[in-house]
């Protein structure tokens, strides 16, 4: 199985860019990983909320292969301890999915057309982190899973 992470807008902040990249990195001794980044829609600021996320759902759609599974990350989503999400993982792999992917919403959330289309929603916790902070917590919730599936000493309860 393949993972995606699909994110709107590029990383400003070098210092987050570069822990992004030191978990990405991580990842991809368990699994083929890879962080793609929609680029920002030009002119946002003559957008409605709705609007915005109705650009940035085409465009998210838009990047879905038919085999795709995709889970949404979103505050109102399902949660998971960490070895709960160890063995959603497991079950995602041992299902012969060929893809996962993972979405995370633009500053809005996402459009009716994203949700409609959703497979799973995943919370991180009931409290909301900006758009840009959520892909360390996914890179590195996900690189915890893979250790646990390995028994590797990295989680620890
Ligand atoms: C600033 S939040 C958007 C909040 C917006 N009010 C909403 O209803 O989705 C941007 C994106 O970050 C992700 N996100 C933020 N907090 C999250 C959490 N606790 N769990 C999972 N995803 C989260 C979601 O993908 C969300 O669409």
């Amino acid at each position: 199985m393949k993972i995606k992470l699909l994110a709107i807008g590029k990383t400003d902040d070098k210092n987050l860019q570069t822990l992004i990249e030191t978990y990405q990195n991580r990842l991809k001794h368990y699994i083929n990983f890879q962080l793609e980044v929609i680029p920002d829609i030009k002119n946002v600021k003559n957008l409605s909320e709705v609007r915005q996320k109705e650009k940035e759902g085409e465009l998210i759609l838009k990047k879905l292969a038919a085999t795709d599974q995709l889970i949404l990350l979103d505050e109102k989503g399902k949660e998971f301890r960490s070895l709960e999400f160890s063995s959603f993982l497991q079950k995602k792999m041992n299902a012969g999915i060929k893809q996962l992917v993972f979405v995370i919403g633009g500053p809005y959330g996402f459009s009716e057309a994203v949700y409609k289309k959703a497979q799973g929603k995943i919370s991180l916790s009931k409290m909301t982190f900006s758009h840009q902070m959520i892909r360390l917590f996914v890179v590195e919730q996900l690189y915890r899973g893979f250790t646990i599936l390995k028994n590797e000493p990295y989680h620890h309860e």
